[in-house]
């Protein structure tokens, strides 16, 4: 297993090792001491799956009070993953960090509670995996604006017109938002 930094202390792509052979592969893709001993001490409390069609974007969201870090990846299809550092305090406040998470990749992404997350399905089918380190409670759920100038995201589109939950078609901006101390 690899870990590799983000521009953002936090964040973090995690590639795997993958194990091929005649059969196909294999992979761990949690390892509780294997991610305490590369310096991700995490404990998970809920598995999410969903699925989407090419162009479904979903996000940016956060849950406040009880957080969610999330370990996200993808087993069929292709995402561009995105996490907003939406802490006042830090330095890196309103910034955000991209990824291409895909099946043939493989790569997870570690998104820390303190930050929005949101990703954008890049081909039919996608399916989209991730554990959480807090269970979800819809009474705090909170959607920051995917396309808030202020964030300016490269959310890969491509000319694609994004297609949107109701809630995430209202998101609020930045400046809007109850952001995380
Ligand atoms: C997130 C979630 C949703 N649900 C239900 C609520 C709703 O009826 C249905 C669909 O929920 P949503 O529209 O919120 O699903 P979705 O837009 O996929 O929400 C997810 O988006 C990504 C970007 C994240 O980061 C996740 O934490 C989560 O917020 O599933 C649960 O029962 N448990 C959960 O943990």
């Amino acid at each position: 297993m690899k870990l590799i930094e983000t521009a953002i202390p936090g964040p973090t792509i995690i590639e795997p090792k993958v194990f091929g052979d005649d059969r196909g592969f294999f992979l761990e893709s949690w390892n509780a001491r294997a991610f305490r001993d590369a310096g991700l001490d995490l404990d998970f409390v809920q598995d999410n799956h969903s699925r989407s069609a090419k162009g479904v974007l979903r996000g940016l969201h956060y849950q406040k009070p009880n957080p969610q870090g999330k370990l996200v990846r993808v087993t069929a299809g292709r995402v561009w993953d995105v996490a907003v550092d939406i802490r006042r305090s830090s330095p890196f406040f309103g910034q955000s960090v991209g990824v291409e998470l895909s099946a043939a990749n493989k790569r997870m992404f570690w998104v820390p509670p303190g930050f929005a997350h949101g990703f954008v399905s890049l081909e039919d089918g996608t399916e989209f995996l991730y554990k959480c380190t807090a269970t979800y409670d819809p009474s705090a759920e909170h959607s920051l604006l995917w396309n808030d100038p202020a964030l300016a995201i490269d959310w890969h589109l491509d000319g694609m017109e994004p297609l949107l939950a109701a809630k995430d078609k209202v998101g609020l901006k930045l400046s809007e938002i109850d952001a995380f101390e």
